[in-house]
């Protein structure tokens, strides 16, 4: 099985168990893996035979960030179910590393591993590749290379 991964896709949102955390945004960064076959994509050399990355990133920062939830595990787990149902992934690890949330460790969070259920491989749904609300991130053009 090939992988998509995305490295390093932070969010803010409301998580923790204290009151004075659901009262505030903090943030967290996401590694994904995502298990795949590539060679349909790479033979065609078209996104609609591939597993959309940018599509991935962007379900789950509008998700992330409209969420409140108290324990990174919970988060974790909502965020692995949108992948493998709505993007059709058989397989993902997902790491949730809530930075800053102890003083003096660089993260703490969970990594978790998740399958398919078998009767949802191979479903894909259309939310998975339809392009489904285009926003400025989405620009076919290349982004300026302006610092401004
Ligand atoms: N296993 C977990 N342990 C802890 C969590 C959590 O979500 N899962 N959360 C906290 C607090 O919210 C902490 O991050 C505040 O600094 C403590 N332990």
């Amino acid at each position: 099985m090939d992988i998509v991964f995305i490295k390093g896709l932070r969010i803010e949102t409301v998580i923790g168990i204290y009151d004075w955390e659901k009262a505030i945004r903090q943030p967290v960064v996401l590694d994904i893996e995502m298990g795949t076959d590539v060679r349909r994509g790479a033979t065609s050399d078209k996104i609609e035979d591939a597993l959309d990355y940018k599509a991935v990133s962007k379900r789950l920062k509008q998700f992330v960030s409209e969420s409140r939830f108290e324990l990174v595990e919970t988060l974790a787990e909502r965020c692995a179910a949108i992948i493998l149902e709505e993007f059709s992934v058989p397989w993902v690890r997902l790491s949730l590393n809530k930075i800053g949330a102890v003083t003096d460790a660089e993260g703490v969070g969970v990594i978790i591993e998740r399958m398919a259920s078998s009767d949802s491989i191979g479903s894909r749904s259309d939310a998975a590749n339809d392009g489904v609300g285009i926003a400025d991130d989405d620009r076919e053009s290349a982004p300026s290379m302006s610092s401004q």
